[in-house]
């Protein structure tokens, strides 16, 4: 049995880099040699465009006919399902379907864990499996940390998200508490940095402190620059689009420390 690792990318403020994280950390993880697969967990399905799939709305096959299939009792069928990019990625794309997603879950048994039912199956195919989440705190969200062992938190650099923090927070523990006591924050990560201003600096220097005494805030910061936003026009990741720039470099450098991977903080450890 692989050792696979489920982790939730997840911030409930919009426009924090959430996505752009998640295609360009999974991919650099292939590029290391992982097998890894994504799940666009939101109805926008940005993630779903960025990779190449621009009209998402005609996919037959999407992560809420998978969760369809999984509440009506049908057998998944996860090999028209996953959709393979050509940078050797999986896919288990998403479309506006997945909005109504709460109302069809109302009666479902322990409707929390839908998600992680249908992807245990793939643990034993990949070594990571990504969930890129929606700005919100809802259902799809608890069901992303329901199904994950680890919460990715991309935060923007311009601004203090102490409150929204507080929130995610709060709900990171109260899943470990009722649902997943397994649980874990992988750490924060800082995106959009505008590094010639000071007041992304002492952002950045605040972040640290109020955070980084009881979560991991990694090292690496991820640059505002066009080219990020540019290649996901593309279809491709910054790798492929941009490979010498300095966000291509930098989620380099990320993806390395999340496999260095140094002691995750347990549960009791993360509250503030
Ligand atoms: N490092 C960067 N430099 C410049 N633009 C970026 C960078 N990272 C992301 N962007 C752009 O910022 C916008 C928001 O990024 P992204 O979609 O990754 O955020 P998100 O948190 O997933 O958003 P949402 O909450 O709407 O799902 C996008 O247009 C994206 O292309």
């Amino acid at each position: 049995m692989r050792k696979c690792k489920v982790i939730a990318v997840t911030n409930q403020k919009g426009g924090v880099g959430k996505t752009t994280t998640t295609e360009n950390v999974a991919i650099g993880l292939v590029r290391q040699g992982f097998d890894v697969l994504i799940v666009d967990f939101d109805p926008q399905g940005d993630l779903t465009s960025c990779l190449g799939w621009k009209n998402n709305d005609a996919l037959e096959h999407s992560v809420s006919s998978m969760l369809d299939d999984y509440i009506n009792d049908n057998d998944i069928d996860y090999d028209s399902l996953i959709l393979h990019h050509e940078e050797d990625v999986d896919l288990i794309p998403a479309n506006i379907e997945l909005a109504d997603f709460e109302m069809r879950l109302v009666s479902v048994i322990n409707r929390e864990q839908t998600l992680s039912n249908c992807i245990e199956p793939l643990r034993d195919k990949y070594d990571y499996i990504f969930i890129d989440c929606p700005p919100s705190l809802g259902m799809l969200t608890v069901n992303a940390l329901s199904a994950a062992d680890e919460v990715l938190i991309p935060v923007q650099t311009q601004y203090l998200p102490a409150k929204g923090m507080t929130k995610l927070l709060q709900t990171v523990n109260k899943v470990q508490r009722k649902i997943n006591s397994n649980l874990k924050i992988t750490g924060i990560v800082m995106t959009l940095a505008d590094l010639n201003t000071n007041i992304t600096k002492s952002t950045i220097d605040t972040i640290r402190e109020s955070f980084g005494k009881n979560i991991r805030v990694f090292d690496t910061i991820i640059p505002k620059a066009t080219k990020a936003s540019e290649a996901s026009i593309s279809g491709k990741s910054i790798y492929a689009y941009a490979k010498d720039s300095k966000v291509a470099v930098a989620y380099d450098n990320l993806t390395k420390e999340l496999v260095k991977n140094p002691k995750i903080r347990q549960k009791d450890e993360i509250s503030l």
